[in-house]
């Protein structure tokens, strides 16, 4: 392993990810490697989750076919450096912010949108021009294997590299030292990765689980509501990690809930779901018999059924489920929705804020400032109101968890900074020694008095006529400079503007004049 990483880094550090025509040909190729091998992709998919290829296109593939499409077209403008704001000691100076790809990084994907969790986060590594090892899960394995078989096709081999394998292959990836680990999947191994990371300093974005509760109010359409829920929580069997997780509601809420979602979801999946091609399965039988346990001494008010030969599960309502449960310890990630009554929005938003927070929160009510306070007096990663789940697909927000669901953020230009360092850059000239004098030793309280009065603005009348004066002797020098050069040949040298930003490595100051100024 350690080899390996060393030829990626080698790689990278020969310059050959930086330039923005590299980075734009990688991700056209990942975008032809969608398109050409589409069918192979879908049924890797549909094998791991007993998925419909029609899910598995709509599920996945459309998501990284935006976020690549979103990359393409936003790169140029993401990749330039940004002039800053200039005090007044650095008004003649330039300063701007250059994003700067960190190096190797690594990607760990969950299984559960085995497709979307491994690569989403390799367009943003491939956008800010690091080099990148995919880890995807081994409980997904058909997908596992197709990206092991397509990427090297397509990518540039010794910068962008798969490794397949369970924890055995990941400890030892984790062994090696990385520029950032973006990693996917449950908590606890998320603190070991964070651990593992932390020996080499390398900064972590963690992409963690939770319980995502889901509020929905008296002045609501439960209809509208209903169907949202019952889409968003059995979509991929509840193995989602912004599904809803539970309801909270008043107790009158309950019996109208639980009809509505029963119908939604013959309307949904038909008289018999398990022969829906709707309707995925759970993705082995260690999960299966873990969301099975947390039905046991539960009211069901709908569902229930279970079939450990195919690992079905059916979509399951339980109803006044006590908040001490096994069922409210633990995120489900399975289609059981369990009701909890809550008297008002006040105590909904209390027991929010009593546990850990979550990564989705979800609250539907026809009253938009109970929503927003709702939003105000809680935290969690992401927020829909009147929907679930898409947040997510929005990639001008960033998505991520907060606390216990996790830290970072990715999605489209998130992505992009998720695996850039926002490099600050001050290009002084050699000149100004009379204003430098005042930060150089002997400090006095005059030179005190001049710094406040250049850092903080604290201006007195004396300073400010001073100013002024030396103002007009610096416009009167640039004049004389202007006109003195203008009678002289040019020297030849090029502006930013003059070079081919699709050549150039991204490292350029966003507009550095001939004399060091910005213009
Ligand atoms: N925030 C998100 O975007 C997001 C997305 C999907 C899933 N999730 C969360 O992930 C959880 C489900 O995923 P999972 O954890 O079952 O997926 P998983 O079992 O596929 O594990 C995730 C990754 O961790 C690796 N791994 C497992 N054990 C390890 C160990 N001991 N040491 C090092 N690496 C190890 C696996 O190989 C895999 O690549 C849920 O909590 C879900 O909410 C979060
Ligand atoms: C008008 C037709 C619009 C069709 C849009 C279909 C949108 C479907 C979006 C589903 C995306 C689900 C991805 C969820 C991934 C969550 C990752 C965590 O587990």
């Amino acid at each position: 392993m350690e080899r390996q990483v060393q030829r990626l880094r080698q790689t990278f550090r020969s310059g050959r990810s930086r330039p923005l025509r590299f980075r734009l040909q990688q991700l056209e190729a990942l975008r032809r490697m969608v398109q050409e091998r589409e069918k192979d992709i879908l049924a890797a998919i549909a094998a791991d989750l007993s998925k419909s290829e029609l899910n598995a296109y709509s599920h996945e593939v459309i998501t990284i076919l935006g976020e690549i499409d979103f990359m393409l077209g936003n790169l140029p403008e993401l990749a330039s450096a940004r002039p800053a704001k200039k005090n007044l000691l650095t008004m003649m100076d330039e300063a701007y912010v250059q994003p700067e790809p960190l190096g190797v990084v690594l990607i760990i994907g969950a299984w559960n949108y085995p497709f979307v969790l491994t690569l989403q986060p390799l367009v943003g590594a491939i956008a800010a021009g690091n080099a990148a090892i995919v880890k995807p899960s081994e409980l997904s394995e058909n997908t596992a294997k197709i990206l092991a078989e397509l990427l090297p096709q397509y990518l540039d081999q010794d910068l962008y590299m798969i490794v397949n394998g369970g924890v055995e292959e990941t400890t030892e990836l984790l062994r090696q030292r990385f520029d950032h680990i973006l990693y996917t999947g449950n908590t606890a191994v998320g603190k070991i990765v964070m651990e593992a990371a932390a020996k080499h300093l390398t900064p972590v974005t963690l992409e963690l689980g939770g319980k995502s509760p889901c509020y929905i109010d008296r002045d609501c359409d439960l209809d509208v509501a209903c169907r949202r829920i019952t889409w968003g929580k059995y979509m991929n069997c509840g193995q989602t990690c912004i599904a809803p997780d539970y309801i909270l509601c008043e107790a009158s809420l309950q019996d109208q809930i639980v009809q509505k979602i029963k119908d939604t979801v013959k309307d949904f999946y038909g008289e018999n779901v398990k022969a829906s091609p709707d309707y995925e399965r759970i993705i082995n039988l260690r999960h299966f018999k873990r969301i099975k346990s947390l039905l046991e001494g539960q009211k069901i008010a709908f569902g229930g059924e279970t079939d450990e030969a195919t690992r079905y599960i059916a979509p399951t309502i339980l109803t006044d489920v006590d908040p001490n449960s096994k069922v409210m310890q633990e995120e489900i990630f399975g289609p059981i929705l369990p009701i909890v009554s809550v008297k008002n929005v006040e105590e909904a938003i209390n027991f929010i804020n009593d546990r850990e927070k979550p990564l989705a929160l979800y609250i539907f009510s026809h009253n938009n400032k109970l929503i927003k306070r709702v939003i105000d007096e809680t935290s969690s990663g992401g927020v829909t109101g009147n929907d679930v789940i898409m947040h997510f697909t929005v990639n001008s927000l960033p998505f991520g968890g907060v606390g216990a669901s996790g830290m970072g953020a990715y999605h489209g230009k998130y992505s992009f900074d998720t695996f850039s360092h926002q490099r600050p850059c001050l290009l002084k000239g050699l000149k100004g020694e009379s204003v430098n004098k005042l930060r150089y030793p002997p400090n006095s309280e005059s030179k005190v008095s001049w710094s406040k009065f250049f850092l903080l603005k604290q201006f007195n009348k004396g300073r400010l006529q001073l100013l002024l004066l030396v103002c007009l002797v610096a416009v009167a020098a640039v004049i004389v400079k202007h006109s003195v050069h203008s009678r002289v040949p040019s020297s030849g040298q090029m502006s930013f503007r003059d070079v081919d930003l699709l050549d150039f490595p991204a490292s350029s100051s966003p507009c550095l004049g001939d004399n060091g100024t910005s213009c």
